[in-house]
């Protein structure tokens, strides 16, 4: 893939980013709507909706958008796209109403329905994470920028942790499917050891398996496909899986409805986690 067009892309949802602290940091009461799903939705998502959608259709000629703040176009429409951009303006719109700083701001390009290309942007930190694909003649990047520099993340191996003693790590939502995950911990404590869990919202849970801060991310409960792409395409670029519960690898715009089955991030696949996730 094209290092200058994930450099482009960055800046974009930069320029997102800083539309949405604008909300975030104004002193007047924020305003919550709730959407026909039931989810929340404030001038935030909106703002960085309207910066991310034009600069994304100009950035790559004839390349459509689909943003969760639009109206959605039709899957007979959908399934003719070979490529587009696929976007969240604001993912964990839970966390930004209760201001913890835990949302992300992710666009991904998606090509024959697979994510080659993802950014996934932490406005209040002014955390970068990013990755693409490697094409014939260029390596598969992945990495993490911060205002002290950049650094390229790697998902971690995990029998060597085993090995020492250390716990599985699991990231999880903190506000949706907690039952079923508690049940996967336990399994996972009977069958390998001990388990640290650590909660946190939006596309982040994602990333922290890509940087190896984490080993998997269980996600038990309703997303749709703008919520994942941008970080499984950082996910993959660093190494590591996203899988449905079958444990084949999480596909885009195959079907007319846009949720995603639930599905397991793995950092390290070459860990036999078969017989700990399948039922
Ligand atoms: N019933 C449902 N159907 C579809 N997606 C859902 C859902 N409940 C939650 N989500 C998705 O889960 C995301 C939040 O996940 P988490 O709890 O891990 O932060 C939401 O993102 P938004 O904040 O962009 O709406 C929303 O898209
Ligand atoms: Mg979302």
């Amino acid at each position: 893939m094209d290092k200058a067009l994930l450099e482009q892309t960055i800046d974009i949802c930069r320029r997102a980013g800083d539309a949405i602290l604008e909300v975030y940091n104004s002193s007047a009461e924020l305003e919550v709507d709730t959407k026909a799903d039931d989810s929340p939705v404030t001038a935030a998502d909106l703002a960085a909706h309207r910066v991310l959608a034009p600069a994304l259709a100009e950035l790559l000629d004839g390349v459509p958008v689909l943003s969760e703040e639009q109206e959605m176009p039709s899957f007979e429409e959908r399934r003719q796209w070979q490529r587009y951009w696929i976007v969240d303006p604001l993912d964990g719109t839970k966390e930004f109403i209760r201001r913890n700083g835990e949302f992300t701001v992710n666009v991904a390009l998606i090509d024959g329905g697979e994510p080659v290309l993802g950014v996934v942007y932490v406005p209040v930190l002014d955390i970068t994470y990013a990755g693409c694909r490697g094409g014939a003649d260029s390596e598969a990047v992945a990495f993490k920028r911060t205002a002290d520099g950049e650094t390229p993340i790697r998902v971690r191996a995990l029998q060597p942790r085993l090995d020492a003693g250390e716990p599985v790590e699991l990231v999880a939502s903190r506000s949706h499917g907690a039952g079923a995950v508690d049940r996967l911990v336990e399994r996972i404590e009977s069958a390998v050891g001990e388990v640290a869990c650590k909660n946190m919202g939006s596309s982040l849970k994602l990333c922290l398996v890509a940087e190896g801060a984490a080993d998997l991310y269980p996600r038990l409960a309703p997303t749709c496909e703008w919520d994942t792409a941008a970080a499984q395409a950082v996910v993959e670029a660093a190494g590591g899986t996203v899988v449905d519960e079958e444990f084949r690898l999480l596909r885009y715009n195959s079907k007319d409805s846009l949720l995603n089955p639930f599905f397991y991030v793995i950092g390290d696949s070459s860990f036999d986690w078969r017989p700990l996730l399948t039922k």
